[in-house]
């Protein structure tokens, strides 16, 4: 242990000391007034914030800061060193520094984009850009009030003073467990640049596998709830993730941030909510099972596919004509007559419904008529000369608003999507034109659905649309910002649709083209969402650096990529090298494939990883395997799109379904030429089953493998097994 580094050491715990102390302090202090338990409003607010401040504090306690940065400011007579954590606190007596500045905070932003040099830096203060000098930036890990290790990653007077990767990389290295984590401590600067981007974009991030999309995402919401505080709730927040699943697994992240609360959901699920659908969607594992359980399958993948044709453009104009077209022959032929003799014209009718009504959307415009209608009714009513035709005349026009109310068309989403696709007739004076432009095949199978009442989630962003137009959005139906996951997987429909829920275009849509595996309902360019925004509205980021995997994983990964995919969308490793990647042919004289697998599995957990995956190219080879392997292997889990809960440990599941998550070492079960084929979509799954591995992967498979697996360089892949 070098000298300067024991000084910093010892400089830190002293520090470290103080901090607590001074911590302690001030949680004594809230802790020793009395909890207010009265009705006065301010007092009870009062209580509140001194509430969250006292959770705030015991949990800064624990580990106050993860880092430290000493800046002088230009104006500044000396450099100060600021201590950056995850929750913010001030002194008792305000003094100059606050004891520790939250991650968040303008300032901290430079513990984050300094990327060394000579040069000065700056950073954006509310009061303007501050310049200055960074002399250190320290990284510290304090576990339970314990100072474990001090890391410079720069220092202006050492030798060589640029900013290193030595902290990240230890931290990646670390195993894995069920849950994804926050990164406070060594967030990056291209990464930060995307947390703090300003709150009214639509930013699309396109991020290599394990580039830190999901995470960013998480952080930025926590940053959008600190730097607009006064403009956004958590509550209004929401992210759309593709599995319950996945949501589990993410779960944590938010509140290790000191943010509860945020909505998180699928797409499905939430617009099943707002539509009110009272029948359930189809089983999305038929569609799955269609286009995973066989292989192959690009051929078919053009934009006449139902999924991509019902996520264009071209069914939201055909949707708008169509509602344009209702708003003038919704209006019943003929006068209202509500008994013999009386009259209410159509054109007074007309008038209330284009003129006085017109700026309520078209549902709500014709319950305004009625009950126009109902008061010019009443009105008359009260004219009539006896009592005996009050009840005669009274009984009539009853009846006859009714069948009025009839004659409207009906303005429920379904029904108007069934006319479309030509299930139910067109409301009268509607074009048929408006048909034109469904592919036959969309069309065909459409019918086939909706004659039955099947709901396909590709349906849903149609009928949402309907919904919206007819009814338009309630205040609480409005979202702040709309974080959307694995957004390749979304369609320019549904996108433009959830533009309508969320004010200001606030969206953070992030996703890796390369794992569009669900291209016959996704994107297969960013341009098809960002042609959706007006050019000051969005902003484009690329991460291409990914963390999560060994050197050795990620170029093994790429070449899939290069080879199967002819897609440069190569990820560049943080310099972290690991075991190569093993290619394992299914060896006879162990036993049967099964026993391999059971073997690989074994000899990786035995080096004390602490998740491990199969990854098999089916859900029913998953489940096989799961059966054949469960009463061998302790805790292992199946994992077949039904799980709510990610558990972790030991599990087994098809590569589609691993999507977004990652395991400490994963086997990729059958990857030969019987299982996978030498085109892109196969070569895409292949790619994200092995970018799911942190530290090792090892590549199993039967007689031939996929070209894009082959040719690898030595110190990158090795052949068959070890030792
Ligand atoms: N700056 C960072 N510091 C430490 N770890 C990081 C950093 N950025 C990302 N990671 C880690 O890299 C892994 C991948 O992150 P994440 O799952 O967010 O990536 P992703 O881009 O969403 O991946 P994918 O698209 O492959 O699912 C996680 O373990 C995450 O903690």
């Amino acid at each position: 242990m070098g000298e300067d580094f024991q000084s910093a050491y010892q400089e830190e715990e002293k520090r470290l000391n103080e901090a607590i102390s001074e911590i302690d302090r001030q949680l004594e202090r809230l802790q020793g007034i009395d909890v207010y338990t009265g009705h006065d409003f301010t007092e009870q607010i009062l209580e509140a914030s001194r509430e969250e401040k006292r959770i705030a504090l015991a949990k800064s306690l624990q580990e106050p800061y993860f880092g430290r940065l000493d800046f002088q400011g230009k104006q500044d007579q000396e450099r100060k060193p600021l201590y950056i954590g995850k929750i913010g606190v001030d002194r008792e007596v305000v003094a100059e520094q606050p004891l520790v500045i939250d991650w968040r905070a303008p300032v901290a932003s430079l513990f984050y984009s300094f990327t060394g040099g000579e040069e000065s830096t700056t950073y954006e203060a509310p009061e303007g850009l501050i310049e200055g000098l960074v002399f250190l930036k320290r990284n510290v890990v304090i576990r339970k009030q314990i100072l474990e290790r001090v890391a410079d990653t720069y220092n202006r007077e050492s030798e060589q003073p640029a900013v290193s990767d030595e902290f990240l990389v230890y931290r990646l290295g670390e195993n894995k467990d069920n849950r994804l984590r926050d990164i406070v401590s060594t967030i990056q600067a291209e990464q930060d640049q995307i947390i703090r981007a300003a709150k009214n974009t639509a930013l699309i991030i396109q991020g290599v596998a394990g580039s830190g999309k999901t995470t960013v995402a998480l952080h930025r919401l926590a940053f959008l709830l600190y730097q607009y505080k006064e403009q956004v709730t958590a509550e209004k927040m929401i992210i759309f993730a593709p599995n319950h699943m996945f949501l589990d697994y993410i779960s944590d992240v938010l509140p290790e941030l000191g943010v509860g609360d945020i909505q998180q959901s699928t797409f499905a699920d939430w617009a099943m909510d707002i539509l009110d659908l009272n029948f359930p969607l189809a089983d999305a594992s038929e569609t799955l099972h269609y286009w995973f359980e066989r292989e192959g399958g690009t051929s078919e993948l053009n934009d006449d596919v139902p999924g991509r044709f019902k996520g264009s453009l071209i069914l939201m104009k055909m949707i708008s004509s169509l509602i344009e077209s209702l708003e003038h022959t919704s209006v019943p032929e003929g006068d209202f007559t509500p008994w013999e003799g009386k009259v209410l014209s159509r054109d007074k009718i007309l008038y209330w419904y284009h003129e006085e009504y017109k700026p309520y959307p078209l549902a709500k415009r014709k319950e305004r008529v009625m009950a126009r209608i109902h008061r010019w009714v009443e009105m008359e009513l009260k004219k009539s000369p006896s009592e005996k035709i009050y009840k005669e005349h009274k009984k009539k026009a009853t009846q006859r608003e009714k069948s009025y109310a009839v004659k409207w068309p009906k303005y429920e989403p379904l029904t108007l999507y069934k006319q479309i696709f030509r299930t139910l007739k067109l409301p009268t004076g509607c074009s048929e034109e408006l048909h034109k432009g469904i592919p036959d095949k969309v069309l065909k199978s459409t019918q086939q659905d909706l004659k039955k009442d099947i709901i396909r989630e590709e349906d849903l962003s149609p009928l949402l649309y309907i919904h919206y137009l007819l009814n338009d959005i309630t205040t609480e139906q409005r979202f702040d910002h709309i974080v959307i996951d694995e957004a390749q997987d979304f369609s320019p429909f549904q996108i433009a649709v959830l533009d309508f829920f969320v004010r200001g275009h606030s969206f953070t849509i992030l996703g890796d083209l390369s794992q569009g595996i669900h291209a016959y309902r996704g994107v297969h360019h960013w341009e098809e969402m960002s042609s959706l925004f007006q050019p000051d509205d969005t902003a484009y980021f690329a991460l291409t650096r990914s963390y999560r995997s060994t050197m050795e994983i990620i170029e093994f990964a790429n070449g899939i990529l290069e080879k199967g995919v002819q897609s440069d969308l190569m990820a560049v490793p943080v310099f972290r090298s690991g075991d190569p990647v093993r290619l394992i042919s299914y060896n006879q004289d162990m036993g049967v494939r099964t026993d391999n697998l059971q073997d690989a599995l074994h000899r990786l957990s035995a080096k004390e990883y602490r998740t491990i995956a199969i990854l098999t190219r089916t859900l029913q080879e998953a489940r096989e395997l799961h059966e054949q392997l469960v009463n061998n292997v302790a805790d292992l889990h199946l994992i077949d799109g039904s799980k709510q809960v990610y558990q972790g440990g030991f599990s087994v599941l098809p590569v589609y379904l691993s999507k977004g998550l990652e395991f400490d070492a994963v086997i990729v079960a059958d990857a030969d030429t019987d299982h996978y084929g030498h085109n892109s979509w196969d070569a895409k799954l292949m790619y994200v089953g092995c970018t799911r591995a942190l530290h090792e992967l090892w590549i199993l498979h039967g007689k031939d493998v996929p070209s894009y697996l082959r040719n690898t360089e030595e110190d990158i892949a090795i052949q068959g097994w070890p030792e």
